[in-house]
């Protein structure tokens, strides 16, 4: 089954066939561009990360393993298969994480993978503490926005970060296929990351209409203690 039958497109042009094998992980180091933002410390953005025959490909490995069934969520632990591997390859090799999480082993250990309908988003959100630092989020097939806001008081007490006033209270994202959004430190801890249930996103004055998305998040357990 091609990818677009399970996913959906609105893109006619795109080709069913695409070289599948994720290989030479390291030359996609060379790939995209970084961004960081001042206002939320340990914040990093690896746009276009991938190109679109790799994305494509992620896509095709998802299908070929049946990712979600009939659901919108599916979730991994333990080793991670091909594609999961190769994803934590190029963020391994990137260096983009602090050397103490970057060197970790293994760099992960969980992931899960998120499908959004059209207009569908997620509640704004800090991942659970059972998950380390470092957090990898890869999007496919749609742009979203997403929002990122000052978890709380306490955590703008404690210097996570600026808050800003009004409509500048936070940092708003428009993450495209491809890219890659890393959250360490403050920005892991100490700021929710949410998607809004809308159907086009206004960001800096970026107009974009929203498809059908998928992301994939990697994430490593704090490994239990004995009791
Ligand atoms: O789909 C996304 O981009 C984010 C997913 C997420 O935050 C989560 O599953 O915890
Ligand atoms: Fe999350």
């Amino acid at each position: 089954m091609a990818w677009r039958d399970i996913f959906g497109s609105d893109d006619e042009d795109d080709e069913d066939q695409f070289n599948l094998s994720l290989t030479d992980a390291s030359l996609v180091v060379e790939n995209g561009h970084v961004e960081t933002f001042d206002d939320v410390p340990g914040l990093i953005l690896w746009r276009q990360a991938l190109d679109h025959q790799q994305q494509m490909s992620m896509l095709q490995a998802m299908v070929d393993e049946n990712v979600f069934g009939a659901n919108n969520q599916a979730m991994r632990f333990g080793s991670l298969s091909h594609h999961l591997q190769w994803l934590a390859d190029i963020v391994h090799q990137k260096s983009l994480l602090p050397p103490s999480i970057n060197d970790r082993l293994p760099l992960f250990d969980q992931a899960i993978y998120n499908r959004y309908d059209k207009g569908q988003g997620i509640k704004p959100h800090v991942d659970l503490a059972r998950f380390e630092d470092g957090i990898v989020i890869l999007s496919l097939l749609s742009s979203c926005c997403m929002e990122m806001r000052l978890a709380n008081d306490e955590a703008l007490k404690q210097g996570y970060g600026y808050r800003g006033e009004g409509a500048h209270a936070g940092v708003d994202l428009l993450l495209h296929p491809g890219d890659i959004l890393l959250l360490t430190g403050a920005a892991r801890w100490a700021w929710t990351h949410g998607i809004p249930e809308r159907l086009a996103d206004d960001v800096d004055g970026q107009y974009t209409v929203r498809g059908n998305r998928v992301s994939v998040t990697l994430r490593k357990m704090v490994p239990e203690q004995p009791l």
